[in-house]
């Protein structure tokens, strides 16, 4: 029964590339994708589909049949097949899946969906020379590979390792790169005393000709696409937390694999104090790693955890003394290193992805809202107070 109902589904999978669902061309949005998605845009992906090189699965079909319905119809309002009418039960399944998803919400993920389908398929291969692949083009970050690791080590001690819009290319470059190459586990750690001080705030003081709204809306694509980078991570992801962590270099733990930290390490997100909200999804992985009171406690009002307590909420796998770090870490992962690489993606898999589409949708939904605070008066106060040197965290 289980091989019929998977044949028929696959044929009719193969035909939804090309099923009536779609809407004539429409000029290709191939830019940096809009935070608030248009009907133009939405109409656009559905285009795009057609001309995916490669057959996305069926899975992922599934997914991009329920997304149109519930941005075309809304909330599933059709009575449920019978069980032997395998097609149509299972296309309302995933549909049926989506709850009561917003129209807008579900239109904004069907876009994210086809502009992640459209970018993959672009990539270079995994053959394709080293040279075709985006290097990182400073010395603030440092990318080595050994013993089966690939490091990816932020490199601007005298700043506290603060991300500048440069660095995030760039590790969106080396995830990118360490996704392909023959390394089995990845890891992010920092030179110098800090693990990273978050997002550079002079990175908010050069005002493109656009103004303030279009920093905000570059500032808030380029976050969502680094975040992605993080929730597609296909390989082991280990952090190697050096130092005290603040901002965005906290949320993002939640997305790790494992975090491994010196007990001279602190985690900080002092979002309210910024006049900025919380993003790389730990409006979701925070409060369910540690609980919703706990995690208000360091997005809302930005308390700092050392790193015994972050260990004890869970953000934190272990915490080792400062003295032993770096020895007892590295002699961890080299021997998790010979572990077998395909089990290990596999199990990987298997833990995460489940979640990979609610993570993208609260990335979204999480880079919208920054946009907007990117804009207030709350986030330009506090940011011209530490560049003016009146503020510290
Ligand atoms: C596009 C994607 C956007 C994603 C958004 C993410 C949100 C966040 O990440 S919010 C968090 C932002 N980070 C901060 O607010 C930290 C600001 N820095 C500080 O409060 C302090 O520097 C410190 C507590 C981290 C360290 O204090 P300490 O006294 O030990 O050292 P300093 O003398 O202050 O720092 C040395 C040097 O480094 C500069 N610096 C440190 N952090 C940042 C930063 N985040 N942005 C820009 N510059 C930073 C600091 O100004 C000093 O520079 P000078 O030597 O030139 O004075």
């Amino acid at each position: 029964m289980a091989g019929l109902a998977g044949r028929l589904a696959r044929r009719w999978c193969s035909g939804l590339l090309r099923s009536p669902l779609q809407v004539p061309a429409l000029g290709l949005h191939m830019g940096g994708p809009a935070m608030r998605t248009s009907q133009k845009d939405f109409n656009n992906a559905v285009n795009q589909v057609k001309l995916l090189k490669e057959d996305p699965g069926n899975e992922v079909k599934l997914k991009l049949y329920a997304l149109y319905k519930q941005a075309t119809e809304g909330p599933c309002n059709v009575p449920k097949p019978g069980v032997l009418d395998f097609i149509n039960k299972t296309k309302w399944d995933a549909w049926n899946a989506l709850g009561s998803l917003s129209k807008e919400a579900a239109r904004q993920n069907y876009v994210d969906l086809v502009s992640r389908l459209s970018a993959s398929s672009e990539s270079p291969s995994p053959e394709a020379p080293a040279a075709d692949r985006k290097q990182p083009e400073s010395d603030t970050l440092v990318v080595t590979s050994e013993d089966g690791i690939t490091t990816i080590r932020l490199n601007r001690p005298t700043k506290k390792n603060a991300l500048t819009n440069q660095m995030y290319h760039d590790i969106m470059a080396a995830l990118q790169a360490a996704s392909k190459d023959e390394s089995v586990i990845t890891v992010l750690t920092g030179s110098g005393d800090y693990y990273c001080s978050g997002n550079d705030l002079t990175n908010f003081a050069s005002v493109p000709p656009g103004g303030l709204e279009e920093m905000a809306r570059r500032g808030a694509v380029l976050l969502r696409d680094f975040v992605n980078c993080f929730i597609d991570f296909p390989k082991p992801l280990v952090a190697v937390v050096n130092g005290p962590a603040v901002g965005i270099s906290v949320t993002v733990l939640g997305l790790f694999d494992v975090v491994y930290a010196t007990d001279r390490a602190t985690f900080h997100t002092p979002f309210s104090h910024l006049g900025q909200s919380p993003e790389g999804c730990s409006s979701y992985t925070f409060p369910k790693i540690m609980g919703s009171s706990k995690a208000a406690e360091m997005l809302i009002f930005g308390k700092k955890l050392t790193a015994q307590e972050a260990c004890a909420q869970g953000l934190v796998t272990e915490v080792f003394p400062d003295g032993t770090f770096q020895k007892e870490v590295w002699a961890r992962l080299k021997a998790y290193s010979k572990l077998p690489p395909n089990t290990m993606r596999i199990s990987k898999q298997i833990i995460r992805n489940r979640e990979r589409e609610t993570l993208h949708t609260v990335n979204a939904e999480e880079c919208r809202v920054l946009r907007e605070r990117w804009q207030s008066d709350e986030c330009m106060n506090a940011i011209a107070s530490f560049l003016s040197r009146k503020a510290k965290l």
